[in-house]
């Protein structure tokens, strides 16, 4: 028998002043998992989270873990009692107490015991050379790891995270959420995580709830929510879009790209034909030729090169479209820098496109 998922949350509530901040959100995660809850400010995401470390209380709704009932309306287990351990951005160390005895606090059993278990998690987040200093003798990104050794030393079932690495610069943000990472499989905590950043989100999830105007409107796996995005306003959350518009005629939308298909809208429906910048195709102009398109591609639209910049890891070339002035923009990895004022050609690919009705 498959056991119950570590947490389970079922049909969530909250109103404040009569506006539903959370609105009937379910979702579980089983042990040794990360969810994120991924939404824009204000959308309702440390709500969900405080109910669930019992801090703040829903209308309605149930949690479970691990199948056993820790609050509805009238039952309620009391916040340290659940089982939960939490880790925000300014949950900050106690300054009085050395990194072991920050790590040790919330731990029982004998002295030996809680010395061991100590000892081993500061190795595991490389601080166990620091175990004797004080919290104001640390940097940030040191504070962060005893802060994580700290939530995870009493071994709780589920791990709640509030934009935990937001204090943190950028890279050093990305080695310490690949160690948390790491550390947390090895223990086998369910974690939720609240972040606004969907970089960290795609880095830290295996399920990422995207939520908007406190409802989960989509959920999956990164990968499910980048390649099929629910509207366009969950492709956005992850990357510069271009936007195509037209109106369907017998299950297809007419171009400058050429047809697309658009089945299931009736005719006359507006749609908007989504892409993201990874997926336009770049050709040269071939004295005004341009490229022999493969079936996939479709038709070729010309353009003029706006501007090139590097990126980095891409090179981002923003084009104005000759068809009706507007803007479209390409990355490519590596270095492509077109020089302004140069004619290329655009296809786009049809199987890496997204088709949404028109937003009113
Ligand atoms: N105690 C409260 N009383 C009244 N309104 C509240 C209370 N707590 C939260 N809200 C409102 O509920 C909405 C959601 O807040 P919440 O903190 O859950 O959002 P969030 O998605 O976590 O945003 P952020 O990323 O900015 O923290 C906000 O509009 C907030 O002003």
């Amino acid at each position: 028998m498959t056991p119950p998922p570590r947490l389970d949350v079922q049909n969530l509530h909250r109103q404040f002043g009569g506006r539903a901040v959370v609105d009937d959100v379910s979702f579980d995660v089983p042990a040794g998992q990360v969810a994120c809850l991924l939404g824009q400010s204000g959308c309702g995401k440390s709500t969900t989270l405080r109910i669930i470390a019992g801090v703040d209380m829903q209308d309605q709704g149930r949690i479970f873990v691990d199948g056993n009932l820790i609050c509805d309306t009238v039952f309620r287990i009391p916040p340290e009692r659940r089982s939960v351990g939490l880790m925000f951005q300014d949950f900050a160390l106690f300054p009085h107490l050395s990194v072991a005895e920050n790590v040790a606090f919330g731990l029982t059993g004998s002295r030996s015991d809680k010395r061991a278990r100590v000892v081993d998690l500061l190795d595991r987040v490389h601080m166990g050379r620091h175990i004797d200093s004080y919290p104001h003798a640390l940097s940030g990104g040191e504070q962060q790891r005893v802060a994580l050794a700290r939530a995870l030393a009493p071994r709780p079932r589920i791990l709640l995270m509030d934009e935990p690495f937001s204090g943190l610069d950028e890279r050093l943000r990305d080695d310490i959420r690949d160690e948390t990472l790491a550390l947390l499989k090895e223990e086998g905590t369910a974690v939720l995580l609240v972040t606004h950043e969907p970089h960290e989100a795609m880095r830290m999830a295996d399920q990422i709830l995207l939520m908007r105007s406190g409802r989960i409107v989509q959920r999956g796996a990164p990968y499910n929510l980048y390649n099929a995005p629910v509207d366009r306003a969950a492709a956005a959350f992850f990357s510069d879009l271009n936007i195509l518009r037209g109106r369907v005629r017998g299950a297809l939308t007419d171009t400058p790209f050429g047809d697309f298909l658009t089945p299931g809208l009736p005719d006359g429906t507006e749609v908007e034909i989504v892409i993201r910048p990874q997926h336009l195709k770049i050709d040269f102009d071939r004295a005004g030729r341009g490229p022999n398109p493969t079936a996939q591609d479709g038709t070729p639209a010309r353009g003029t090169v706006m501007r090139s910049r590097f990126m980095g890891r891409e090179s981002l070339v923003e084009f104005r479209m000759d068809y009706d002035g507007s803007i479209l923009k390409a990355t490519v990895p590596n270095v492509f820098m077109p020089k302004p004022g140069m004619a290329m050609w655009l296809m786009i690919r049809r199987d890496r496109c997204f088709v949404f009705p028109a937003r009113a």
